[in-house]
């Protein structure tokens, strides 16, 4: 048993560790370290105040929630505290067990308290509620499970209806007064919707002249990775300034504590009502509830956003039931949470049960492998894609993150490795959320280890030693071996065989990886070469697999112009852009031979688009394979030759107004294009011609000013049929 002082001391640096933790996070919504490590310590400290409660110190992050207002913000009282919620972090069944427990556990310490002589101190002269003694009976326990978001708690208070104030939670006590941002928040009715209801299924109660609704400003997965995206291409683009977020919790967070509104209002906010703050009831015909599940309802029926997954749950049973269910969603589900969280459903029976310092005893939050971790990183490899971009990948000891073993993290580029300055050796954290890859957020600078080196991006691809490349205004570093590249040779022919391009099924990674490994496929007309032998002598492959492979193959050779340009997979050229191509010049021999000037011409392509697939086209070894693709038979059927471009007006602009004698301006429109014209929507200096019939208004004005050309109908007609001279052309 160690001395007193030594635990003394312990408690002091534990304090210290998470008081310095806590100003990051609440404060500065900056984290240093993940929230799993937080959750560590603070059980840490936590059992060592329990175990000796003379080491408690009021100051102590076990006795306090959340954190300071920050300065520039006015300060908001909350009438009714926000609290903190106790955490069960036994991710097993056990927690929920646990917390059932307890709340009876304490229920059955109110009842003998009751049973004792009135003349015992401890003595509790009122009755126990009805429910708690029909529990006590062994009735099992209505509850309320829901899942535990994460982001950021806010007050929202509204007078006779009307949003009037939103406050953060800070010290539980104090928040800050959040409301300018909080308003930019789609999801957050700036009015209770107490006529028609937001649901019509639903009653919707009158609006109590005050009432606090308590919920989760939080931000999607999907609206976190497009801003992260931003913030990266920003970087890349030279501004200083851009940063991206560790997390959405932490990206919500500064987004709500941001003393611009105008910044607030960029980023995509989200929210949940899960609760109320204080209610000032009408008169009369005002709220009556019973439980938090009518407090629900009703914060649905007045607008708020309330999860779909708040279910009610009878008993432990139903509780480890729902953690299991919610736990198969969390990968899938459009936001982050952390958790579920379990609230006593009666209202009368949360009174019954009280808080104790800084968490309410009828709720308890059920944790969730956490989707960050501290690890190690024991290299830096640099990986090759399809296209050929290298993307540095830290190679990690092994970690349990976000519900898997991780041992790869994506760094995505040479300037987000340097940005973090990730160095082999560091202690980093990982997330994993969802289907997103996983990423090292952060390195923890004071785990550096003397002499570890900042990461460069090798001058040769990894992989076939070619050049490597990173384009002008681009982050990506990228191999110029092309298909030449077995990592891009891999890459290519799954991206050839995908269900888009030539879907031929069957043709998986674990078999390309054999064929290009075992120099059977070294490119792509050689996959309509293979003979059934050597297939078969594939590992894992069966003579009937073999034979189902080659007959997909067979059966590959019949596409379409846009499947074939998008296998080929040029640069840039996705899906839609094939078919834009295949439809604008109809064969292949046109698109291969198009200078840049006659691609730009197909609708959507820019210059990077057109100045790629002009490359791709421009290499012999591309040209070969292509012919080659041909020779062992790929066919589609051809349509005419760059059909606009020998139309008589194509590159003409065109505006219709007014109303035309004999045509509807639909039809108008279509003859033209027909011819090869574009037909805009309104009058520039662009515009050729306008077509105008009767009571043609602004647009009309705007030609003659500008000295467009004005034709009627028949001006359009004779035009199309090539009687009368452009004039002004
Ligand atoms: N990484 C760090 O350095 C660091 C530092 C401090 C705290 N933290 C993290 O912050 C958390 C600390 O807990 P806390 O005291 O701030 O509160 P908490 O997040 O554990 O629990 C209370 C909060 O849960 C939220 N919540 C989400 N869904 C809810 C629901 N359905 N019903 C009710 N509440 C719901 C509310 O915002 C509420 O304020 C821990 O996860 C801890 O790891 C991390
Ligand atoms: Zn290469």
């Amino acid at each position: 048993m160690p001395a007193h002082t030594e635990l003394q001391q312990q408690a002091a640096a534990l304090r210290a560790q998470l008081n310095r933790a806590a100003h990051q996070y609440y404060t500065l919504d900056a984290p240093e370290i993940p929230d799993a490590e937080y959750d560590r310590l603070f059980q840490e400290l936590q059992a060592l105040e329990t175990a000796h409660p003379e080491l408690r110190t009021p100051d102590s992050p076990t006795q306090r929630v959340g954190g300071a207002v920050l300065e520039g913000f006015a300060p908001v009282r909350h009438s009714v505290p926000m609290l903190s919620i106790r955490t069960e972090t036994d991710t097993s069944p056990a927690g929920a067990e646990r917390f059932d427990e307890q709340v009876r556990n304490h229920l059955a310490g109110e009842q003998r308290r009751c049973e004792l002589k009135a003349s015992d101190p401890r003595h509790r002269a009122e009755p126990l509620h009805a429910l708690a003694l029909a529990a006590l009976a062994g009735q099992p326990i209505a509850y309320v499970a829901e899942p535990k978001f994460d982001g950021l708690a806010i007050s929202l208070r509204y007078e006779r209806g009307v949003l009037v104030q939103a406050a953060t939670r800070g010290d539980g006590e104090t928040g800050e007064d959040v409301t300018q941002n909080i308003r930019t928040i789609g999801q957050v009715p700036l009015r209770l919707h107490t006529e028609g209801g937001a649901s019509p299924t639903l009653p919707v109660p009158p609006a109590p002249p005050v009432l606090e609704v308590r919920g989760e400003v939080y931000m999607r997965r999907d609206d976190f990775e497009a801003l992260n995206e931003t913030q990266r291409q920003k970087m890349a683009a030279g501004d200083k300034a851009a940063k991206t977020f560790v997390n959405p919790r932490n990206a919500a967070a500064g987004a709500v504590r941001q003393l611009d509104p105008a910044i607030a209002a960029s980023r995509p906010l989200s929210f949940f009502a899960y609760g109320l703050g204080e209610v000032t009831p009408p008169a009369e015909g005002g709220p009556d509830w019973a439980s938090h599940w009518q407090v629900l309802q009703a914060l649905k029926a007045w607008g708020f956003p309330v999860s779909a997954l708040a279910r009610q749950a009878s008993g432990a049973a139903e509780l480890i039931a729902f953690h299991a269910e919610v736990a198969a969603q969390r990968d899938a589900l459009p936001f982050d949470i952390d958790g579920v969280v379990y609230k006593v459903d009666a209202l009368a029976l949360q009174r019954e049960l009280g808080f104790v310092t800084r968490e309410p005893r009828w709720a308890v939050a059920h944790k969730y492998p956490a989707q960050e971790q501290l690890t190690r990183v024991q290299a830096i490899d640099v990986q090759v894609g399809r296209t050929g971009k290298l993307t540095p990948v830290a190679k990690l000891a092994p970690v349990f993150v976000g519900g898997v073993t991780v041992t790869n993290a994506t760094l995505h580029n040479e300037l987000e490795a340097r940005r973090k300055d990730v160095r082999v050796g560091d202690t980093v954290i990982v997330r994993r959320a969802g289907d997103v890859i996983p990423e090292v957020v952060a390195v923890l600078p004071d785990k550096r280890l003397p002499g570890a080196l900042e990461f460069t991006m090798p001058a040769h691809c990894p992989v076939c030693g070619s050049a490597v490349l990173r384009e002008e205004g681009e982050a990506d570093h990228r191999c110029t071996g092309g298909i030449s590249c077995p990592a891009q040779r891999k890459q290519a022919l799954l991206h050839f065989a995908s269900r888009k391009a030539m879907d031929i099924e069957g043709l998986g990674d674990k078999l390309v990886e054999q064929l290009v490994d075992g120099n059977v496929v070294r490119s792509l007309p050689d996959l309509y070469r293979l003979g059934l032998a050597p297939l078969a002598a594939l590992e894992r492959m069966a003579e009937k697999s073999a034979q189902n492979l080659l007959d997909a193959l067979q059966a590959s050779k019949h596409t379409t112009l846009a499947r074939f340009l998008y296998a080929l997979g040029i640069r840039h050229v996705g899906e839609t852009t094939a078919k834009d191509l295949a439809r604008h010049f109809g064969r292949l021999d046109a698109v291969m031979d198009a200078n840049p000037d006659q691609l730009l011409q197909v609708p959507d392509v820019g210059p990077v688009v057109a100045g790629s697939i002009h490359t791709f086209f421009a290499q012999p070894h591309n040209r070969e394979v292509v012919a080659q693709l041909r020779a062992v038979g790929i066919t589609w059927p051809e349509g005419e030759p760059a059909a606009h471009a020998l139309l008589p007006l194509t590159g003409k602009t065109f505006v219709i107004t007014g109303t035309l004698p004999s045509l509807s301006r639909e039809q108008a429109k279509e003859m033209l294009e027909a011819a090869g014209a574009k037909v805009a929507g309104s009058v520039s200096k662009k515009t050729h011609y306008l077509v105008a019939g009767a009571e043609a208004g602004s647009k009309l004005e705007k030609a003659q000013a500008l000295g467009v050309p004005v034709l009627d109908e028949d001006g359009m007609r004779a035009l199309l049929a090539g009687q009368a001279p452009l004039p002004g052309g």
